[in-house]
């Protein structure tokens, strides 16, 4: 059975005046487990191609699929990471983390303690009754990552995550990240514009072309470069030569002249 499959989608945005042709003929299988990450000239269809996967945009043609289910009734399998955290500034970091567990009526003794231990293995233990406003972002983003992963969704899209943090927290977060989300076993669409983000903690990387939108190509992060640790990655000798491989194919599309 397939885990996510993306059929012939195509998607077009259209206003009173004008008709933008954003995706075009997009087929891709994502497999259970597997870390894919969407990278590509702005304006390429990353974005919307990650909103047609959580159900938010109805393509204009062309099927996703969860489980061999429709995505939009699948909704809460999916989890969401998004640059900005989203977190609500009046409730404490606890009432963040449990919010959706509570709306949906789960909200068990169990659930509770799994958001300590959360919380401890993300170092964040003893911030439960503080506001999100004295917590630094890359803490903040740790808290948004824990109250995604509570609800335990089957993948999760992260849309460019760790895009306003500083360099060193980023690459802090993309290990605590990468490793829990392989801890759980987790599936997850990443769009970034980093190439090195993508290379370090992806299975594969879909390469997409604009005008409108299609895939260009995939690549397979190489052997040596699988299971490590993306700031292990980013420090290997075969690192260099395959961001190289992409930075050329990237710069190929953004020097197109349409
Ligand atoms: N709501 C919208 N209405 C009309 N056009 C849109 C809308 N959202 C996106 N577009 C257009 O669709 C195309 C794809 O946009 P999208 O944001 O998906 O690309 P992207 O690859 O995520 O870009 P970026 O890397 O800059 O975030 C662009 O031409 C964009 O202008």
């Amino acid at each position: 059975m397939n885990f996510l499959s993306i059929d012939s989608v195509h998607h077009t945005y259209f206003s009173p005046k004008t008709a933008t042709h954003a995706l075009t003929d997009i087929t891709l299988q994502v497999e259970e487990g597997e870390f894919v990450s969407f990278i590509g000239p702005s304006g390429c269809g990353k974005t919307t191609l990650l909103s047609i996967v959580a159900g938010l945009i109805q393509p204009t043609e062309g099927t996703v699929t969860l489980y061999n289910k429709p995505i939009r009734n699948m909704k809460k399998k999916l989890g969401y990471m998004l640059q900005q955290d989203y977190l609500f500034p009046w409730k404490t970091i606890e009432e963040n983390i449990l919010l959706g567990l509570a709306i949906m009526g789960n909200l068990t003794e169990d659930k509770r303690k799994e958001a300590y231990a959360l919380l401890r293995e993300m170092g964040l233990e003893g911030v439960e009754t503080s506001y999100p406003r004295e917590l630094s972002g890359g803490m903040r983003q740790r808290v948004a990552l824990i109250r995604t992963l509570i609800t335990e969704p089957q993948l999760l899209l992260l849309d460019e995550p760790f895009s306003a943090l500083d360099y060193q927290t980023k690459l802090k977060l993309e290990d605590l990240v990468f490793s829990t989300l392989k801890s759980f076993g987790k599936t997850a669409i990443l769009v970034t514009h980093d190439i090195g983000e993508a290379i370090s903690m992806s299975d594969r990387i879909i390469l997409f072309g604009s005008k409108p939108g299609r895939v260009h190509i995939i690549f397979e992060v190489p052997q040596p470069l699988k299971g490590l640790m993306p700031f292990e990655v980013r420090n290997h000798e075969a690192y260099p030569e395959f961001f190289q491989t992409i930075w050329k194919e990237l710069e190929k599309l953004e020097s197109r002249i349409d």
